[in-house]
Protein backbone atom coordinates (compact mmCIF):
# COMPACT_ATOMS: atom_id res chain seq x y z
CA UNK A 1 0.00 0.00 0.00
CA UNK A 2 1.53 2.90 -0.78
CA UNK A 3 1.68 5.60 1.81
CA UNK A 4 1.32 9.73 1.73
CA UNK A 5 4.76 11.40 1.30
CA UNK A 6 6.45 8.12 0.95
CA UNK A 7 9.34 8.58 -1.53
CA UNK A 8 9.53 7.20 -5.13
CA UNK A 9 12.72 7.52 -7.18
CA UNK A 10 11.34 4.83 -10.03
CA UNK A 11 11.25 6.32 -13.80
CA UNK A 12 8.11 4.87 -15.71
CA UNK A 13 11.10 3.92 -18.63
CA UNK A 14 12.97 1.68 -16.66
CA UNK A 15 12.65 -2.08 -17.27
CA UNK A 16 11.82 -3.96 -13.34
CA UNK A 17 15.39 -5.25 -13.52
CA UNK A 18 16.84 -1.61 -13.67
CA UNK A 19 14.56 -0.15 -10.97
CA UNK A 20 16.62 1.14 -7.81
CA UNK A 21 15.96 -0.58 -5.02
CA UNK A 22 13.13 0.65 -3.23
CA UNK A 23 14.01 2.92 -0.01
CA UNK A 24 13.78 1.78 3.47
CA UNK A 25 11.96 4.37 6.23
CA UNK A 26 13.86 4.39 9.17
CA UNK A 27 12.58 5.70 12.94
CA UNK A 28 14.55 6.34 15.30
CA UNK A 29 13.15 5.68 18.60
CA UNK A 30 14.72 6.84 22.10
CA UNK A 31 14.41 4.64 25.16
CA UNK A 32 14.90 6.86 28.61
CA UNK A 33 14.34 6.20 32.22
CA UNK A 34 16.55 6.07 35.00
CA UNK A 35 19.11 3.74 35.23
CA UNK A 36 18.22 -0.34 35.87
CA UNK A 37 14.95 0.22 34.74
CA UNK A 38 15.63 -2.38 31.65
CA UNK A 39 15.80 -0.05 28.82
CA UNK A 40 19.01 -2.18 27.77
CA UNK A 41 16.83 -5.77 28.07
CA UNK A 42 13.65 -4.24 26.22
CA UNK A 43 15.42 -3.21 23.39
CA UNK A 44 17.30 -6.23 23.29
CA UNK A 45 14.28 -8.22 23.44
CA UNK A 46 13.03 -6.72 20.91
CA UNK A 47 15.90 -6.22 18.36
CA UNK A 48 17.28 -10.02 19.39
CA UNK A 49 14.19 -11.50 20.40
CA UNK A 50 15.43 -12.85 24.03
CA UNK A 51 16.34 -11.87 27.14
CA UNK A 52 20.21 -10.68 27.48
CA UNK A 53 21.83 -13.12 29.90
CA UNK A 54 23.71 -10.26 31.44
CA UNK A 55 23.93 -6.37 31.10
CA UNK A 56 26.10 -3.56 32.61
CA UNK A 57 24.95 0.42 32.90
CA UNK A 58 24.99 1.97 29.25
CA UNK A 59 27.64 4.45 29.09
CA UNK A 60 26.27 7.25 26.65
CA UNK A 61 24.13 5.70 23.99
CA UNK A 62 23.43 1.64 22.59
CA UNK A 63 22.15 1.11 19.55
CA UNK A 64 19.94 -1.36 18.14
CA UNK A 65 17.67 -1.66 15.27
CA UNK A 66 15.67 -4.29 13.36
CA UNK A 67 14.28 -4.29 10.12
CA UNK A 68 10.48 -4.89 10.05
CA UNK A 69 8.06 -5.53 7.03
CA UNK A 70 4.76 -3.77 7.97
CA UNK A 71 1.86 -3.64 5.31
CA UNK A 72 4.53 -4.85 2.64
CA UNK A 73 7.02 -2.05 3.33
CA UNK A 74 10.46 -2.50 4.96
CA UNK A 75 10.85 -0.53 7.88
CA UNK A 76 13.91 -0.10 10.21
CA UNK A 77 12.90 0.32 13.76
CA UNK A 78 16.38 2.08 15.56
CA UNK A 79 16.28 1.92 19.19
CA UNK A 80 18.20 4.23 21.27
CA UNK A 81 19.34 2.91 24.18
CA UNK A 82 20.18 5.64 26.47
CA UNK A 83 22.25 5.67 29.91
CA UNK A 84 19.63 6.64 33.09
CA UNK A 85 21.49 10.02 32.51
CA UNK A 86 19.73 12.94 32.56
CA UNK A 87 21.38 15.89 30.01
CA UNK A 88 22.36 13.83 27.29
CA UNK A 89 23.96 15.32 24.43
CA UNK A 90 21.82 17.34 21.86
CA UNK A 91 22.81 14.70 18.81
CA UNK A 92 20.85 12.03 20.90
CA UNK A 93 17.14 14.18 20.64
CA UNK A 94 18.02 14.98 17.25
CA UNK A 95 15.34 13.31 14.32
CA UNK A 96 13.32 11.69 17.32
CA UNK A 97 10.23 9.96 15.49
CA UNK A 98 9.04 9.05 19.07
CA UNK A 99 10.02 8.36 22.87
CA UNK A 100 9.54 5.50 24.79
CA UNK A 101 9.76 6.68 28.54
CA UNK A 102 10.45 3.45 30.83
CA UNK A 103 9.72 2.81 34.63
CA UNK A 104 10.34 0.30 37.19
CA UNK A 105 6.90 -1.09 37.95
CA UNK A 106 9.01 -2.66 41.33
CA UNK A 107 10.91 0.84 41.82
CA UNK A 108 8.43 3.67 42.85
CA UNK A 109 11.11 6.79 42.71
CA UNK A 110 11.97 5.50 38.49
CA UNK A 111 7.93 6.35 38.54
CA UNK A 112 8.79 9.61 40.06
CA UNK A 113 11.35 10.39 38.23
CA UNK A 114 9.33 11.01 34.61
CA UNK A 115 8.40 13.95 35.17
CA UNK A 116 12.15 15.24 35.08
CA UNK A 117 12.53 13.04 31.86
CA UNK A 118 9.85 14.43 29.79
CA UNK A 119 11.45 18.02 31.10
CA UNK A 120 14.52 16.47 29.81
CA UNK A 121 12.94 15.70 26.68
CA UNK A 122 11.00 19.41 26.30
CA UNK A 123 14.32 20.84 26.56
CA UNK A 124 15.49 19.59 24.05
CA UNK A 125 12.58 20.56 21.78
CA UNK A 126 10.70 16.75 22.17
CA UNK A 127 7.05 18.26 22.83
CA UNK A 128 3.76 16.41 22.78
CA UNK A 129 4.01 16.50 19.23
CA UNK A 130 6.24 13.46 18.92
CA UNK A 131 4.36 9.82 19.91
CA UNK A 132 5.80 8.97 23.45
CA UNK A 133 4.26 6.31 24.91
CA UNK A 134 5.26 5.16 28.61
CA UNK A 135 6.07 1.39 29.67
CA UNK A 136 6.33 0.18 32.79
CA UNK A 137 8.75 -2.93 33.21
CA UNK A 138 9.45 -6.15 35.04
CA UNK A 139 5.97 -6.86 35.51
CA UNK A 140 7.10 -10.36 36.40
CA UNK A 141 8.15 -9.82 39.83
CA UNK A 142 4.27 -9.40 40.63
CA UNK A 143 5.42 -9.68 44.39
CA UNK A 144 7.31 -6.48 44.39
CA UNK A 145 5.05 -4.21 42.52
CA UNK A 146 5.03 -0.93 43.98
CA UNK A 147 3.39 1.37 40.87
CA UNK A 148 0.10 0.23 40.86
CA UNK A 149 -1.51 0.25 37.03
CA UNK A 150 -4.40 2.82 38.35
CA UNK A 151 -2.07 5.61 39.37
CA UNK A 152 0.29 4.64 36.25
CA UNK A 153 -2.64 5.04 33.58
CA UNK A 154 -3.48 8.17 35.37
CA UNK A 155 0.05 10.01 34.77
CA UNK A 156 -0.20 8.77 31.19
CA UNK A 157 -3.83 10.22 30.88
CA UNK A 158 -2.66 13.23 31.78
CA UNK A 159 0.12 13.41 30.01
CA UNK A 160 -1.45 11.85 26.65
CA UNK A 161 0.64 8.73 26.15
CA UNK A 162 -0.70 4.84 26.26
CA UNK A 163 0.95 3.13 28.89
CA UNK A 164 1.91 -0.42 28.48
CA UNK A 165 3.34 -2.66 30.89
CA UNK A 166 5.11 -5.60 30.46
CA UNK A 167 8.62 -7.85 31.28
CA UNK A 168 11.74 -7.78 29.05
CA UNK A 169 12.24 -10.83 30.86
CA UNK A 170 9.08 -12.82 30.43
CA UNK A 171 6.52 -11.23 28.14
CA UNK A 172 4.46 -13.19 28.48
CA UNK A 173 3.64 -13.03 31.96
CA UNK A 174 0.52 -12.26 33.74
CA UNK A 175 -0.05 -8.61 34.62
CA UNK A 176 -1.74 -7.91 37.76
CA UNK A 177 -5.61 -8.43 38.40
CA UNK A 178 -6.67 -4.91 37.60
CA UNK A 179 -4.50 -4.93 34.38
CA UNK A 180 -5.02 -8.28 32.53
CA UNK A 181 -2.19 -9.78 30.35
CA UNK A 182 0.90 -7.61 30.51
CA UNK A 183 1.82 -6.59 26.77
CA UNK A 184 4.58 -8.08 24.85
CA UNK A 185 7.79 -5.87 24.10
CA UNK A 186 7.14 -7.08 20.62
CA UNK A 187 3.76 -5.43 20.08
CA UNK A 188 4.77 -2.25 22.19
CA UNK A 189 7.01 -1.50 19.85
CA UNK A 190 5.27 -2.97 16.53
CA UNK A 191 2.57 -0.23 17.89
CA UNK A 192 4.60 2.31 17.88
CA UNK A 193 6.24 1.54 14.19
CA UNK A 194 2.62 1.35 13.29
CA UNK A 195 2.05 4.86 14.72
CA UNK A 196 4.95 6.20 12.95
CA UNK A 197 4.15 4.64 9.58
CA UNK A 198 0.69 6.19 9.88
CA UNK A 199 1.59 9.83 10.68
CA UNK A 200 5.42 9.88 9.33
CA UNK A 201 5.78 10.85 5.64
CA UNK A 202 8.99 9.63 5.55
CA UNK A 203 12.66 9.09 6.51
CA UNK A 204 15.59 8.21 4.08
CA UNK A 205 17.03 5.77 3.43
CA UNK A 206 19.25 3.01 2.74
CA UNK A 207 18.90 -0.51 0.64
CA UNK A 208 16.50 -3.32 2.15
CA UNK A 209 18.16 -5.90 3.35
CA UNK A 210 15.76 -9.29 4.43
CA UNK A 211 12.56 -7.86 6.09
CA UNK A 212 11.69 -9.82 9.58
CA UNK A 213 8.23 -10.70 8.90
CA UNK A 214 6.17 -9.98 12.09
CA UNK A 215 2.64 -10.57 10.81
CA UNK A 216 1.44 -11.92 14.62
CA UNK A 217 2.88 -8.65 16.10
CA UNK A 218 1.29 -6.13 13.68
CA UNK A 219 -2.14 -8.24 14.25
CA UNK A 220 -2.11 -8.53 17.88
CA UNK A 221 0.36 -5.13 18.27
CA UNK A 222 -1.37 -2.14 20.83
CA UNK A 223 -4.46 -4.62 22.31
CA UNK A 224 -3.93 -2.83 25.60
CA UNK A 225 -2.76 0.91 24.19
CA UNK A 226 -4.90 3.48 25.42
CA UNK A 227 -4.61 6.45 23.84
CA UNK A 228 -3.34 6.01 20.38
CA UNK A 229 -2.62 2.44 19.30
CA UNK A 230 -3.32 0.26 16.71
CA UNK A 231 -7.23 1.63 15.80
CA UNK A 232 -5.27 4.47 14.40
CA UNK A 233 -2.80 2.49 12.63
N1 LIG B 1 12.90 -9.47 36.63
C1 LIG B 1 13.21 -8.64 35.63
N2 LIG B 1 14.41 -8.08 35.58
C2 LIG B 1 14.69 -7.24 34.55
C3 LIG B 1 13.75 -6.96 33.54
N3 LIG B 1 14.31 -6.08 32.68
C4 LIG B 1 15.53 -5.85 33.12
N4 LIG B 1 15.79 -6.54 34.24
C5 LIG B 1 17.01 -6.53 35.04
O1 LIG B 1 17.22 -5.19 35.51
C6 LIG B 1 18.60 -4.87 35.51
C7 LIG B 1 18.83 -3.60 34.71
O2 LIG B 1 18.45 -3.85 33.35
P1 LIG B 1 19.01 -2.94 32.17
O3 LIG B 1 18.30 -3.34 30.93
O4 LIG B 1 20.50 -2.96 32.13
O5 LIG B 1 18.54 -1.50 32.67
P2 LIG B 1 18.83 -0.08 31.97
O6 LIG B 1 17.61 0.74 32.16
O7 LIG B 1 19.28 -0.27 30.56
O8 LIG B 1 20.01 0.50 32.86
P3 LIG B 1 21.13 1.64 32.46
O9 LIG B 1 21.89 1.10 31.29
O10 LIG B 1 21.99 1.74 33.70
O11 LIG B 1 20.41 2.91 32.16
C8 LIG B 1 19.33 -6.09 34.96
O12 LIG B 1 19.81 -6.85 36.05
C9 LIG B 1 18.25 -6.86 34.21
O13 LIG B 1 18.51 -8.24 34.19
C10 LIG B 1 12.47 -7.59 33.62
O14 LIG B 1 11.56 -7.41 32.80
N5 LIG B 1 12.25 -8.41 34.69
Amino acid sequence: MAESGSVTEFSGSLPNSSLPPPRTRIFKIIVIGDSGVGKTCLTYRFCAGKFPEKTEATIGVDFRERLVDIDGENIKIQLWDTAGQKSMVQHYYRNVHAVVFVYDVTNAASFHSLPAWIEECRQHALGTEVPRILVGNKCDLQDSVQVGTDVAQQFADTHSMPLFETSAKNPNSQGDASSGNSDHVEAIFMTVAHKLKSQKPLVLSQPPGAPISLSRAANDGGGAARGWGCSSC
